[in-house]
C-alpha cells in the first residue's frame, strides 16, 4: 500500500485512481464474443466455455439429480449458516416493499403507482476464482419477494463440468427456477438473447469480473436491462486513534482477497495507525490461502493521512467506495455526512464480511465510483412501477383547460382535441 500524507486536494483523483482496464480493447473483445454467440448460438457457447473454463459442457441445464447430489454434500453446519443468512436477508428485503399511495392531484384527478415484479430475471453468480454462493442468496431472495416468475441462474462450471455444491444448494433453497452451467460473457449473452435452453430474460443481475461487467453493459444497449456496474470489490476504511489496527487490516484483506484488481483504501488522521495497520497486514497475510491475490490487490491500494476530519469526509465522498467502514469515535456523526457509498459499516464491531454474508443487507453493490449514482441491489431492483390515473367528469372540467392551453402551445392539436371533445360532450350533456 502506498501512503500519502496530507496530499493536495487537486491530487486526490490521481491518488484514488482505481485499477484501469483498456476499455476499448475490452469492449471490442467482449463485443466480438457476443456477436459470435448471437450468430452461432449453442455452438459458440460451448466453444467459449471450453476456451475460458477449460471444459466441454454438453448439457447446460443442471439436472434435479445434480441438485439433490449437491444438497447431500453440504455439511449441516454450513446449511444452518446459510439458513440464518437467508432469514436475515429475507427480513431486511421484505421491509422494502413499497406502499401503493393514491393521491388526488386536482379535485377529481386521482393518480397512483403500482409496483409490479419483473417477470423473468437472470442472475449471474461469479465462479471464476471462488464459488460465491452467498451471491445466490443476495439476488434470488429479493427476486422471490418481489414475485419474479422466472429466476434463471448462470455460473461457470469447474474443470470437471460441475457447479460448486453450495451454489446449487443455495439456489434450490431460495427458489431459483433454472440453473445453467455458463460463465463470463457466454452466460450474459445466453440470458440476454435466449440461447438454447437458456431463456431470454428481462433484466440481468449480479457481479463479475471485467468481462462480465463489460458484457452486461454491452447487452444493456439493446437487449436487456441490467442492475448496475458491479465489478472488482473494494473497501474504504475511515479510522481514527480509536480504531483497532488488526481489525482494519482484516477488513482491508477481506476485500483484497477477492481478486488482484480489487482496491482497498485507508483514510485516517493518525500516522501511527497507518504503521500499525501495515504491520498487522503483514502478520495476517502470511495466514491467508489467497495471500498472493491479496498482495497484488494491495499494490493497487493506498493509505491516506489527512489531519482534518472534514477533509477525510470530502475525500471519501469523492471516492464513492463500494463499502465504507467508519471506525471513528464519532462514527454516527461522520456517517450522517456520507453521500457517496454503496454500503456503510459503523463502529469497531461491524466487519464488512457481515454485509457480505449474513447481516441482511445486500452485497451486490456499485463499484468503481458508480456509488455516486447507483444504489446496490434491493427489492426495488426487481420491480418496475406502473402509474395509473382516473379522472372524473368534474376532474376533467378542473384540469382540462390547462391541458388544452399546454397542448396548443406545443402545437399538438390532436392532444388538445382529446380534451376539447370530452369537455364539449360534458357541456352538451349538461344542456339536455
Ligand atoms: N461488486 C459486487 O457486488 C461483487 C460481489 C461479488 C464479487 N465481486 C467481484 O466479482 C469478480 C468475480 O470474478 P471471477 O473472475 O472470480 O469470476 P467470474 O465468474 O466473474 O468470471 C469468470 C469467467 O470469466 C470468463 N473469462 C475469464 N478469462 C477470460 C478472458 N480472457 N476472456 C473472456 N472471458 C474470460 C470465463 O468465461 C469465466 O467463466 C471479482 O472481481 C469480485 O471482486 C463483486
Ligand atoms: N465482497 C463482495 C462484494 O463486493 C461480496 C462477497 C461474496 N462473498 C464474499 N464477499
Ligand atoms: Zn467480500
Amino acid at each position: 500500500m502506498k501512503t500519502y500524507i496530507n496530499p493536495e486536494e487537486s491530487s486526490w483523483p490521481k491518488v484514488l485512481e482505481r485499477p484501469q482496464f483498456n476499455l476499448q480493447e475490452l469492449n471490442r473483445k467482449v463485443g466480438d464474443i457476443l456477436n459470435d454467440i448471437q450468430a452461432n448460438g449453442m455452438e459458440a457457447i460451448r466453444r467459449y466455455t471450453e476456451q475460458f473454463d477449460g471444459v466441454m459442457v454438453p448439457e447446460l441445464l443442471v439436472s434435479s439429480h445434480e441438485i439433490d447430489e449437491a444438497a447431500a454434500q453440504i455439511d449441516i453446519r454450513l446449511k444452518e449458516a446459510i439458513q440464518q443468512a437467508a432469514d436475515n436477508i429475507r427480513t431486511f428485503h421484505s421491509i422494502q416493499h413499497p406502499e401503493i399511495r393514491k393521491t388526488e392531484t386536482t379535485p377529481g384527478v386521482v393518480c397512483w403507482q403500482k409496483p409490479v415484479a419483473i417477470e423473468k430475471v437472470g442472475l449471474y453468480i461469479p465462479g471464476g476464482s471462488a464459488p460465491l454462493f452467498s451471491t445466490v442468496l443476495m439476488l434470488a431472495i429479493p427476486a422471490r419477494i418481489a414475485g419474479c416468475r422466472e429466476i434463471v441462474l448462470c455460473t461457470p462450471p469447474d474443470k470437471s463440468g460441475k457447479i460448486h455444491p453450495a451454489i446449487l444448494y443455495a439456489a434450490q433453497l431460495v427458489g431459483v427456477t433454472k440453473i445453467f452451467k455458463a460463465g463470463g460473457v457466454q452466460a450474459i449473452g445466453a440470458m440476454a438473447y435466449g440461447i438454447g435452453p437458456v431463456p431470454k430474460v428481462d433484466k440481468i443481475f449480479g457481479p463479475g469480473n471485467q468481462y462480465v461487467m463489460a458484457a452486461k453493459q454491452l447487452v444493456s444497449l439493446s437487449h436487456v436491462a441490467i442492475d448496475m456496474p458491479a465489478g472488482p470489490s473494494e473497501v474504504a476504511v475511515m479510522a481514527d486513534e480509536s480504531a483497532v489496527p488488526a481489525f482494519i487490516a482484516s477488513d482491508l484483506l477481506s476485500q483484497a482477497e477477492h481478486g488482484p484488481d480489487s482496491q482497498v483504501v485507508l483514510v485516517t488522521n493518525s500516522r501511527k495507525l497507518v504503521i500499525e495497520v501495515e504491520q498487522a497486514l503483514e502478520e495476517q497475510l502470511s495466514q491467508l490461502s489467497r495471500a498472493a491475490i491479496a498482495r497484488r490487490a494491495l499494490e493497487n491500494s493506498v493509505a491516506i493521512v489527512l489531519d482534518s476530519q472534514a477533509d477525510m469526509i470530502r475525500l471519501i465522498n469523492e471516492y464513492a467506495p463500494e463499502h465504507l467502514i467508519i471506525s471513528m469515535k464519532n462514527y454516527a456523526e461522520v456517517a450522517e455526512k456520507i453521500i457517496n457509498a454503496g454500503s456503510v459499516f459503523l463502529g469497531n464491531y461491524t466487519p464488512e464480511s457481515a454485509g457480505d454474508y449474513a447481516s441482511g443487507t445486500n452485497h451486490t453493490l456499485p463499484t468503481h465510483g458508480w456509488a455516486r449514482s447507483f444504489s446496490g441491489v434491493n427489492l426495488d431492483s426487481f420491480m418496475k412501477k406502473i402509474t395509473f390515473q382516473e379522472i372524473s367528469r368534474d376532474g376533467l372540467l378542473n384540469l382540462g383547460p390547462a391541458i388544452e392551453i399546454m397542448a396548443a402551445a406545443e402545437e399538438l392539436d390532436a392532444h388538445k382535441n382529446a380534451v376539447t371533445l370530452r369537455l364539449k360532450s360534458i357541456e352538451d350533456s349538461g344542456k339536455q
